[in-house]
């Protein structure tokens, strides 16, 4: 995963990187963002359809090992579960598809993003950071909102609580270019959904949940049975926006099964590998390429940035 040529992307990743900082603390050996989190272990298998729409070594293989990384929002590592900022959750999986040879594909809880460019999204951040609860209406944030009708609609969707995060739908977002065997590209979205069904606690409920409720649950579901989630592409239609991630398609648009990731067992040395993994936006594979969406190159920046200094962060 190499940082981007451009170093006008490197540097916003780097600003955006130190607007986090701000917004979160620094917690050295974490995430500037989803910093709290729980790896697991386990397989994906492919659906026969999936090779309709890509020739990706993982869809090509009967068996492939994976890792997978649940996570809550914000850079604040110890935040409690009942928090309404730990919605959405994230789920981050690695396909292993030889010795240090991977694909991921890195998903969260809302089918949506709140800026299409890094610079709103920095803009974003800003006007967060200078809305404390002292500054008077209309706050920064409110001018912002006011005038992104995007991030505003992002702000206010539902982000119910989970039950369990295996019982929630993870969504990629930003869109990448499939094509098949035969040469022939597809546009689309990752949706993962999972085999237990989506439930979710009302907000009383949830905000009445444990420090680590959704962490200790997890961990005592797959210690009984494996966890199961199906792994979609919505495929864009002709006429469909493929480089903008605050963009939606109809409903309407099909859904081919790319297969079904299985996950077996959460990692025992999970905070280890949590810091050493470093998950790539871009999938970096054949059969998969990214589509022109600017929130991809400099989400690769942020991440592997953030990534290195994680890795160099002596333990507490
Ligand atoms: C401007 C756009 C975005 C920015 C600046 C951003 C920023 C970040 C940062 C700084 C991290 C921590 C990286 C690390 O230390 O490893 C992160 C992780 C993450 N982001 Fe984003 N993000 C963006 C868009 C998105 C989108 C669109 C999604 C959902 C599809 C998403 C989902 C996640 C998830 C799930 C993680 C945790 C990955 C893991 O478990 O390692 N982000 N993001």
């Amino acid at each position: 995963m190499p940082l981007p040529n451009d170093e006008r992307v490197v540097d916003l990743a780097n600003r955006i990187l130190a607007q986090f900082d701000t917004l979160f603390g620094l917690h050295p050996g974490f995430r500037a963002a989803h910093a709290k989190g729980l790896m697991l272990t386990g397989s994906f298998t492919a659906a026969p359809e999936a090779l309709s729409l890509t020739n990706a070594p993982h869809v090509s293989r009967p068996s492939t090992p994976v890792t997978a990384r649940f996570s809550n929002s914000t850079g604040l590592p110890m935040l409690p579960d009942s928090v309404a900022d730990a919605n959405p959750r994230g789920l981050a999986i690695r396909f292993n598809l030889a010795e240090h040879v991977h694909t991921d594909i890195v998903s969260h809880s809302i089918d949506a993003f709140p800026t299409r460019t890094g610079d709103e999204f920095i803009e974003l951040l800003k006007a967060i950071g200078a809305s404390g609860p002292d500054v008077p209406s209309p706050k920064p944030v409110e001018v912002f909102l006011g005038s992104h009708p995007a991030a505003l609609a992002f702000v206010q969707a539902p982000k119910p609580f989970p039950v369990s995060l295996a019982t929630e739908s993870y969504f990629g977002v930003t869109a990448f270019a499939f094509t098949n065997a035969q040469g022939e590209t597809k546009y689309g979205r990752y949706r993962i959904v999972p085999e237990a069904g989506e439930h979710f606690f009302s907000d009383e409920e949830g905000a009445k949940l444990a420090q680590d409720y959704h962490y200790d649950e997890i961990a005592e579901r797959v210690s009984k049975a494996p966890i199961r989630f199906r792994i979609l592409v919505q495929v864009a239609g002709p006429e469909d926006t493929v480089d903008d991630a605050t963009a939606h398609w109809p409903e309407s648009r099909p859904l081919v099964e790319l297969g079904v990731v299985e996950l077996n067992a959460v990692l025992p040395d999970s905070l280890a590998q949590q810091k050493h993994i470093i998950f790539d936006p871009i999938p970096r594979c054949e059969g998969i390429e990214a589509s022109a969406d600017p929130l991809l190159e400099l989400r690769a920046a942020i991440y592997l940035l953030s990534g290195r200094r994680r890795r160099a962060a002596q333990p507490a």
